[in-house]
């Protein structure tokens, strides 16, 4: 569960002066739901992402990931979360197998048990055939897959994940998509920053549009479409950013 309360985040940049990269960001995420944060670039779904992952304090506002407070709590975050930030770095001379062995000593995790979510993992995502391959001779879908493994080898309650297809064949996204649902299923609460609008379609229980720091409208794509009368996500995105809704409101 994720409650994000009225989060805001103000930027101090010397030539530009203060940027609003959030403005009053309001919304839950349920156990066992996905939901998409879509926007266009510098909209501050990064921003909003490393607010939840304790990386950044808010100027504003309060979080609670599975019930811990993100700016009194974060050890009780850290260990809660399992997050996929477009800078996660690997060893590049250790294989995907000890990359998690590695990560995995870092928690109170029995050996036994290590290993075995090291091999379901490896199955889910499909990392079998190169599991035993230094990082640095790995393809960007690969290097990807493992970064993923590697954010979630202490099977996190909540997923925060920015951008996890970003460059990625249809082949490799589809694999990480069906892992995502498949975490889905087992209960975990799932929240993703995308510019692939199919991708948030059809993976989202719940979309939040969010433009120049400020959600603009969120809801389950049927939601969406039956507030602004397009028929698909697209549309539907693109309406918002134009203006065509007037005021801003959240479903
Ligand atoms: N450390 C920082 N210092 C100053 N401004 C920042 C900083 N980080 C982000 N910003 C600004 O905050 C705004 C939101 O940025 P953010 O990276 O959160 O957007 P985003 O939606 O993730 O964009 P993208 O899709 O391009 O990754 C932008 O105007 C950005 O320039």
């Amino acid at each position: 569960m994720l409650v994000v309360n009225q989060v805001s985040k103000q930027f101090h940049d010397k030539k530009k002066g203060a940027i609003d990269a959030l403005k009053s960001v309001s919304f839950e995420v349920n156990q066992g739901e996905i939901f998409g944060l879509l926007g266009p670039n510098g909209a501050g779904k990064t921003t909003l992402l490393r607010i939840m992952a304790t990386i950044m304090q808010p100027t504003a506002g309060t979080i609670q990931v599975n019930g811990y407070d993100v700016a009194t709590q974060a050890a009780g975050v850290r260990r809660s979360i399992g997050f996929l930030s477009g800078n996660t770095r690997l060893y590049k001379k250790l294989t995907p197998v000890e990359t998690l062995r590695f990560f995995g000593s870092f928690y109170d995790i029995p050996k036994n048990v290590l290993e075995e979510r090291i091999e379901a993992i490896l199955t889910s995502l499909d990392m079998h055939e190169f599991k035993d391959r230094i990082v640095e001779k790995l393809s960007t879908g690969q290097v990807q897959k493992t970064s993923i493994a590697r954010c979630m080898i202490h099977d996190p309650a909540v997923y925060i994940l920015d951008e996890p297809t970003l460059g990625l064949d249809i082949l490799t996204s589809r694999t990480i998509i069906d892992f995502i649902k498949q975490e889905k299923a087992a209960g975990k609460t799932i929240i993703f920053s995308t510019h692939y609008m199919e991708e948030a379609d059809s993976l989202c229980d719940r979309i939040a549009l969010i433009h120049q720091g400020a959600i603009v409208q969120a809801g389950s794509l049927e939601e969406l479409k039956a507030a602004t009368g397009k028929t698909n996500i697209r549309d539907i995105f693109l309406w918002y950013i134009d203006g065509g809704a007037g005021d801003s409101h959240a479903l």
